[in-house]
């Protein structure tokens, strides 16, 4: 028997035609951290979230470096505004039935701007945020030069983003980048402030080691969000082990991005040499994968039950 409530992810029909009725994402997703462990795949793009979620994920994250680099072509600086930000979420949130985890950089201003980002997350459909304690211009959390805000500033805007919810199951996730700027000390200093001020989970950005997961997981007694983004400052840990440490999500953010934009550059290149791109057909997604992939067939139904519903000829 599922313990999920109704309108989470394993409702009997998956197909997405309405939102889910009566639970909200943040108590979906609780609701997934509260029976184990949540893989958290970086969706670019309403297609890969849907995708997602028919590979049985139980929740999606929202990646503010996807969203700058694979939908803006920018780098991941904090130069997209929370406008932006909302209006993609959006798009996300709709295409899928999944609790949709968001990366809301540094909140978009001082504390008062973060409240009106929870607000506006919560009305998008997040499950949750998470908040980053760095300066502008923020950078990816694992590369150096990385500036950090003073913990008192953190705590105000973690308190703005706590009273501003009006979901409580509505997730406040604190992420400290402490650790590549102050080290693990201070890394957890600071996560031990940020749950006082409200957070209901930390998300210790760029640890360096399996111990260092460990460590922060022993320190800090609340539910945990491991980030495994490649080519960064942290092993790629198996999540088997992340989990048996008490991490209760482990984010991939850019990991189909990158597969997806090697896979661009890889045909691009060779349709240019070549001239054509019949070699790659079986490495494509098939345009039958991609219909049913969409319920591009359902859509098609539901058009027609209308028209015969009303009795009248469709004009064609
Ligand atoms: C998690 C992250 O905040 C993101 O935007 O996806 C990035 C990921 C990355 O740049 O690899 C991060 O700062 O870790
Ligand atoms: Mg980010």
């Amino acid at each position: 028997m599922s313990l999920s409530p109704p309108g989470c992810h394993d409702q009997p029909d998956r197909r997405v035609f309405s939102p889910p009725v009566g639970v909200s994402a943040g108590a979906c997703l609780r609701t997934a951290w509260s029976e184990g462990t949540v893989m958290l795949p970086g969706v670019f793009n309403a297609l890969t979230a849907r995708l997602a979620e028919r590979l049985g994920y139980r929740g999606v994250y929202f990646s503010g470096g996807a969203l700058s680099a694979g939908w803006a072509g920018l780098p991941d600086i904090g130069l997209l505004t929370q406008t932006e930000f909302v209006e993609q979420l959006a798009v996300i949130v709709r295409a899928t039935s999944l609790p949709v985890l968001a990366d809301a950089d540094t909140g978009f201003g001082e504390a008062v701007n973060v409240g009106r980002t929870v607000q506006l997350y919560e009305q998008a459909g997040a499950a949750g945020l998470h908040l980053e304690d760095q300066e502008l211009p923020k950078r990816c959390g694992h590369l150096s030069g990385k500036r950090l805000i003073d913990p008192a500033t953190m705590v105000a805007k973690i308190r703005a983003a706590v009273q501003a919810r009006r979901d409580p199951a509505f997730l406040i996730v604190a992420r400290t980048d402490a650790r590549s700027v102050e080290g693990l000390d201070a890394a957890c200093d600071r996560a031990r402030r940020y749950v006082e001020a409200g957070a209901d989970a930390v998300f210790p950005e760029a640890l360096e080691s399996l111990e260092e997961f460990a460590r922060f997981a022993r320190e800090i007694p609340v539910p945990l969000v491991a980030n495994m983004t490649e080519f960064g400052k942290s092993p790629l840990l198996e999540f088997r082990d992340l989990a048996a440490l008490g991490y209760k999500a482990v984010l991939y953010p850019l990991t189909a991005f990158r597969a997806a934009m090697h896979a661009a550059e890889a045909i691009l290149t060779e349709l240019r040499q070549v001239g054509h791109q019949r070699d790659w057909l079986s490495r494509m997604q098939s345009r039958a994968r991609l219909y049913d992939l969409l319920d591009y067939r359902d859509w098609e139904e539901r058009d027609r039950a209308l028209w015969s519903a009303s009795g009248s000829e469709r004009p064609s």
